[in-house]
């Protein structure tokens, strides 16, 4: 997916974050974005996903060439944020048999493969209510991870992993990805380190 931004500013109350910014992010590349706690990082990640809108300005978005309008973006992105909320009522199993009804996995994976590559099979009859911090972020990250989509999207995506589990993160990332278009906010470079372009949201320079 090709992302434009067009004189983009957003002010919550008298406060902007960001003012006539014009980006465009190109069709499956991979994205970090950076800046001090603050900045605005999941702030554009929220309006780039629809979740709120902009002050000024124009997004658009287009998938191998053609428009797709904000009202249908959300049936072309995955997403995993820290503030998402999973439903915790339901079992693991529930929860993945629930979301792949309303989106496709991943071509050439099932459920189960799924299960296997979040390495929490042995957990599929658990409540989420019980999962701990880093099984939720593994869950989330499967969830985006393993959905068909052309725009990927992790805002912190190592928060509440260990080591492990972000070691784990970056070869599931190197062998699911493909060819998406991909958005990380995160300042810790370990968890970026796949991707082509570092973009310091303070003035939307590219820093690498
Ligand atoms: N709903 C809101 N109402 C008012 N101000 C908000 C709201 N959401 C965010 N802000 C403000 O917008 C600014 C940017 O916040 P944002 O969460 O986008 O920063 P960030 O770069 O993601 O920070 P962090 O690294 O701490 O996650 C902050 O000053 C924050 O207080």
């Amino acid at each position: 997916m090709e992302i434009i931004l067009e004189n983009i500013s957003k002010k919550y109350g008298s406060q902007w974050i960001f003012r006539n910014i014009d980006f465009h992010f190109e069709a499956k590349t991979k994205y970090a974005l950076i800046g001090h706690n603050g900045a605005g990082k999941s702030t554009l990640l929220d309006i780039i996903m629809g979740k709120i809108p902009y002050t000024k300005g124009k997004i658009s978005y287009q998938v191998n060439g053609n428009i797709v309008g904000i009202d249908s973006i959300y049936k072309h992105l995955s997403v995993a944020t820290t503030s998402m909320s999973l439903i915790e009522e339901f079992t693991l199993e529930e929860i993945l048999q629930f979301h792949f009804r309303f989106r496709n996995i991943v071509k050439g994976l099932n459920q189960e493969d799924v299960l296997d590559l979040m390495e929490l099979g042995k957990e599929k009859k658990k409540f989420i209510s019980n999962f701990s911090s880093g099984m939720k972020q593994r869950l989330k990250i499967g969830l985006a991870l393993f959905t068909d989509s052309s725009l990927l999207i992790f805002d912190e995506p190592g928060a509440n992993l260990d080591l492990k589990s972000k070691q784990w993160f970056q070869t599931l990332l190197a062998k699911y990805l493909n060819d998406r278009t991909l958005l990380i906010a995160s300042n810790d470079a370990e968890d970026y380190q796949i991707c082509d372009h570092i973009m310091d949201i303070e003035d939307f320079k590219l820093v690498g």
